[in-house]
């Protein structure tokens, strides 16, 4: 379907589910209707909108290579679940050409891929509040894979009062653990490992806050220097073993291990390393984010943070995002 005048209006008592996307869809936009279809039951509606919004991409970006392929997305959609597939013409969500009024995504949106790409935020929630009232769903889905989207459309909502729920879905991998992405299609074989570096690196940084638990309690109930060291030292892990020195160094094991300096400085190893392959990866950003705001985490944060990364391999540009917890054991 391709004219707004054309959706059906919500009808009583049936709950309707919007699924957003830029189309070329795979895997993981099928979760995203699956988990929608989930949502509003089998007698619910599931409608999937593919608008490759030029609003929110910048000059010299891939909006003109960006992949467009609506009769493959109409098969997965409808595959996964969908009742509907919206796809306008910039004509049709634009009518007299770009808007004049547009959604301010604040200071949320100047961080991060807001610094990156200058306008994008901006552009990004001005299509989406203009899709959510063209569609009127009673609940809306977004990828975790794009964490600051993703929490800026649920500040939005909240800021400006929007009557919708908002939903994340768990970003979905590659078995090698490459997230999907539509811009997964540009990479090149070779592209393609050096881009693996990404989620090695928010891995890296995961399991070095799981060796460090390990560490932590063993370090607890070791009476000796020497039996603490030892217990580090079992972990057959090179860099927990450089964690041993920092611990020792700053005296303070308990604290010191539990730093989301240390998840940094993992993940930061990995992408260091990937600087030097062939062909390199050009990072972008690494930050450790408060979920809510996307400002840093200053080094001694207990709770919930994401930990952000971007980079370029060749001409694509890639994003993404773990969850990690600190200092629960406090
Ligand atoms: N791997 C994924 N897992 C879960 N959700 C995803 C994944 N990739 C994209 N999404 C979600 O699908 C929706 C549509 O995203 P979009 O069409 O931009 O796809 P994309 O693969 O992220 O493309 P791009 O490469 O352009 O970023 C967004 O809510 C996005 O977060
Ligand atoms: C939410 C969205 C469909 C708005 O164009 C886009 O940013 C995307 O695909 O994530
Ligand atoms: N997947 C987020 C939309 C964009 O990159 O423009």
């Amino acid at each position: 379907m391709r004219a707004a005048a054309d959706l059906p209006a919500p009808a009583p008592g049936v709950r309707r589910a919007v699924v957003m996307t830029m189309g070329a869809l795979h895997e993981g936009h099928a979760a995203l209707v699956r988990a929608a279809r989930e949502l509003v039951g089998p007698a619910g509606r599931v409608l999937v909108t593919v608008f490759v919004n030029p609003l929110q991409f910048g000059a010299g970006e891939d909006f003109d290579r960006y992949p467009r392929t609506l009769e493959a997305d109409a098969a997965v959609a409808a595959r996964a679940g969908a009742d509907l597939l919206f796809a306008p013409s910039a004509a049709e969500v634009y009518p007299d050409g770009e808007p004049l009024v547009r959604i301010a995504a604040g200071p949320m949106g100047g961080l991060l891929e807001g610094a990156s790409r200058p306008g994008h935020f901006d552009g990004m929630l001005t299509v989406v509040a203009k899709l959510l009232h063209l569609t009127r769903p009673d609940v809306a889905l977004y990828g975790e894979k794009d964490a600051q989207q993703l929490a800026l459309i649920r500040r939005m909502v909240r800021d400006l009062n929007f009557p919708v729920e908002i939903v994340g879905v768990p970003t979905v991998r590659e078995e090698d653990g490459l997230a999907l992405s539509s811009r997964n299609r540009y990479l090149d074989p070779d592209e393609r490992v050096t881009a693996l570096a990404l989620s090695r690196a928010l891995f890296a940084a995961r399991d070095r806050l799981a060796a460090e638990a390990v560490l932590r309690a063993r370090a607890m109930v070791a009476p000796t220097d020497e039996r603490r060291a030892l217990a580090l030292a079992a972990l057959h892990e090179s860099r927990a073993s450089a964690d041993a020195h920092a611990v020792a160094l700053a005296g303070d094991p308990v604290g010191a291990l539990a730093s989301p300096v240390s998840a940094l400085a993992a993940a930061r190893a990995v992408l260091d390393e990937a600087r030097e392959a062939e062909p390199p990866l050009l990072p972008d950003y690494l930050a450790l984010v408060d979920p809510r705001d996307f400002r840093e985490v200053p080094a001694d944060h207990v709770g919930e943070a994401i930990l952000a990364v971007a980079a370029r391999v060749g001409s694509t540009r890639l994003i993404d995002n773990i969850r990690l917890t600190f200092g629960a054991h406090r």
